[in-house]
């Protein structure tokens, strides 16, 4: 068996379509969001994949997403593990509010910093540091030993707390991992070495 690890970013949601801080809030997916989620499940069904386990978060957007994956893939019902530790990033008291008239109010440089700076967190939330603080454990002690023990688990979450995962899957700094734009709906699957590195990494894009 190899161990290998699907990561993806839930399909577009209503308020990624309205261009609004989302974190902990709980809109669905859009269509365009619902499509995206079944292609993301055509593509993984297309590589002869299928899943032994799923973890996602407590958000509808990435069970969602993680459920219509499921169906692609034949596998409903499929026991799938939902824990906070997994929800996006909390983005306090900018959740709610438009990206770009945040930007008006607060200046683009402030928005900047606390959309992609590492450890400096918006108002009341989190940072991507304090994000990874949550991830990482319930990584390394759910989902990790069943990634290690051949089974094929999906993770179905966000863009931020995929972010600090990946941080330490590839080993990236905190000024790498910033940079790395993940796309809604596109799964990455990893293969690992018995030693937890990767082996190969595969993003299934169009
Ligand atoms: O919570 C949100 O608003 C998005 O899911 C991610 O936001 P970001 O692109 O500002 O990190």
């Amino acid at each position: 068996m190899t161990a290998t690890l699907v990561l993806c970013r839930h399909g577009q949601s209503d308020w990624n379509l309205k261009n609004l801080f989302t974190g902990w809030r709980d809109p669905g997916l859009t269509e365009k969001g619902v499509a995206e989620a079944h292609e993301a499940g055509r593509r993984l069904k297309a590589l002869g994949l299928k899943a032994d386990i799923a973890f996602t978060s407590v958000l509808s957007r990435a069970q969602h997403t993680t459920k219509i994956i499921l169906g692609e893939l034949g596998q409903d019902g499929l026991e799938t593990i939902c824990d906070q530790a997994l929800n996006e990033r909390d983005y306090g008291d900018l959740s709610g509010l438009n990206k770009d008239e945040a930007r008006v109010k607060f200046g683009e440089e402030q928005v900047h910093i606390w959309r992609r700076s590492y450890d400096v967190p918006p108002p009341g939330g989190e940072s991507l540091k304090d994000t990874a603080a949550r991830v990482l454990p319930y990584y390394i002690h759910r989902i990790q030993p069943q990634v290690m023990a051949g089974k094929t688990v999906l993770v179905g979450a966000h863009g931020n707390s995929l972010r600090a995962l990946i941080m330490a899957l590839e080993g990236l700094t905190g000024e790498e991992i910033v940079k790395r734009e993940l796309d809604t709906g596109v799964p990455i699957v990893y293969r690992l070495n018995p030693d937890t590195t990767i082996a190969s990494k595969q993003e299934l894009k169009g």
